[in-house]
């Protein structure tokens, strides 16, 4: 968010410092021009409030009814910067990645996509921090520059840092033994010079807790991430009712747009997806454990069928019933066949399915249409076909498969029935749906105009140059 000190009063178009409370855009110059104008803002006045909880920490509900695409909020970052775990050259500038790897900085030497990039002189940009790095003479590694921006925020006890450090950051979580504790210190050793004294080692500590639990994998500029003041209170859902996208600012910085994809009631908690909407609920719910430090309970967690998908569904050898999670909300909860008495241990079901990703792995790196073919029927024997496993397969298999193949419809079908009721409105598994409706699109007897136009709407939020937009402009010229 930006932090504009004054604005125009809508009632006398006069100089205005007294801001809305609410959504801190709109300006007055007295309280008595707000009241008179609260009829006409109401409606544009920030739909979403703060609440805070024991579980959830601080999260945002909504504080009336929006509608489908209706705007949540839009905000610049507070900070941003390459991605911890990226081992991408990105612009120190400007945040693009670098073609050349000779192309620096000529002050600090850091990476840049060209010595004339306007983000490095420009002080919103690298232009503050340059000196910093020409004085810390750290060897330029772009994983850790988002770390060094947020130390620079934090020794000049910036405003944007006092903000950040509102944000939960689990450094109780993240003690030694653990591998976030042991990345910090990789960190921390290689900018250490940078740092004032060795009391520092615990401010990197909760600095790097802070990116990693709250950041923003922004798109563009890809490979970087970004912390919202607003924004990353959004809680997570596996059936979250908020989509966003970025776009560049007139400051060079990835702003975020936050918008509903349903209908929201005015008090309901407005969410977002941390994870992976194909992932199993155990694979998420591990996810979510081990880098947000908390555990789900939300519908699609609690429901062993995963909302009737079966993503996680094995078969039962013995007289083809279904084994499922007796309390998919307990890691070490047994498995249990709807049909025999039979049981299987958290630890075997790991053991098998672990076993099996790993020829599935193996396999589909070759992407050859018989090993596949094999391959899924070898699944199906083993595994629900709506199990996460047979659907991966499925979704390369279908690319690969002619349009006569009287399998490919029925596969197609599987997958968009599948991502349909994980993902209802596109948010997540957009690219994946498409691909299967294109291809359904090509079998006889399907209704090809039908499919392709809903591809193209499912694609119509992705981000500029990505697959996903290439893949409409492609499918728009096929129609
Ligand atoms: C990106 S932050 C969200 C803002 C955070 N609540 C705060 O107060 O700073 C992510 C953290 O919020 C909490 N959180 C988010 N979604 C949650 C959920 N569905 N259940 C429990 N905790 C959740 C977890 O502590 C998580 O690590």
């Amino acid at each position: 968010m930006e932090y504009q000190m004054e604005g125009i009063c809508p009632i006398c178009n006069q100089h205005a410092t007294l801001k809305c409370n609410g959504c801190k855009q709109q300006f007055y110059c007295k309280k008595e021009h707000q009241r008179q104008d609260w009829p006409r803002h109401r409606s544009t006045c920030q739909p979403w409030e703060i609440r805070e909880s024991s579980e959830l920490g601080r999260y945002l509900v909504a504080s009336r009814d929006l509608n489908p695409d209706d705007v949540i909020l839009s905000e610049s970052p507070l900070i941003w910067g390459p991605a911890l775990h990226s081992d991408q050259r990105v612009c120190v500038g400007c945040g693009k990645q670098c073609k050349s790897s000779n192309t620096r900085c000529t002050k600090c030497l850091w990476p840049a996509c060209d010595t004339d990039c306007p983000g490095l002189t420009d002080k919103h940009r690298h232009g503050l921090e340059c000196s910093f790095l020409i004085k810390a003479r750290i060897i330029p590694r772009c994983n850790v520059l988002l770390v060094i921006r947020m130390l620079i925020l934090w020794r000049t006890n910036s405003k944007y840092w006092r903000s950040i450090e509102k944000l939960q950051s689990h450094q109780e979580s993240r003690g030694q033994e653990t591998n976030a504790y042991e990345e910090t210190m990789n960190i921390y050793q290689h900018i250490k010079r940078f740092l004032p004294d060795h009391s520092s080692k615990d401010i990197v500590h909760k600095i790097c807790g802070l990116i990693d639990v709250n950041a923003l994998e922004t798109l563009p500029p890809e490979d970087c991430i970004a912390i919202y003041e607003t924004a990353c209170l959004l809680e997570h859902s596996c059936l979250a009712n908020t989509r966003h996208n970025f776009k560049i600012d007139d400051k060079g910085k990835p702003r975020i747009m936050v918008k509903a994809i349903c209908s929201i009631k005015r008090g309901d908690h407005l969410s977002t997806m941390y994870t992976h909407a194909l992932w199993t609920t155990k694979a998420r719910r591990a996810h979510l454990l081990e880098t947000k430090y908390f555990s789900c309970h939300c519908k699609r967690c609690a429901d062993p069928t995963e909302l009737g998908t079966h993503l996680s569904t094995l078969k039962c050898p013995h007289d083809n019933g279904f084994v499922l999670p007796k309390d998919p909300l307990n890691f070490d909860s047994q498995w249990g066949c709807n049909l025999c008495p039979g049981i299987l241990t958290a630890s075997e079901v790991m053991q098998f399915i672990g076993k099996l990703e790993e020829d599935v792995d193996e396999i589909m790196y070759q992407a050859n249409k018989d090993k596949l073919v094999n391959l899924l029927s070898r699944l199906t024997a083993l595994l629900h076909p709506g199990h996460q496993q047979c659907i991966t397969v499925s979704h390369s298999l279908i690319q690969l498969l002619p349009a006569d193949n009287p399998k490919k419809a029925e596969l197609c079908k599987r997958i968009i029935e599948t991502t349909k009721t994980l993902d209802p409105y596109g948010s997540r598994l957009a690219l994946y749906t498409a691909v299967a409706l294109r291809e359904l699109s090509t079998c006889s007897g399907e209704d090809r105009k039908r499919l392709l136009s809903e591809a193209i709407s499912l694609l119509q939020y992705e981000p500029e140059n990505s697959p996903g937009e290439k893949l409409r402009i492609l499918i728009e010229s096929e129609l």
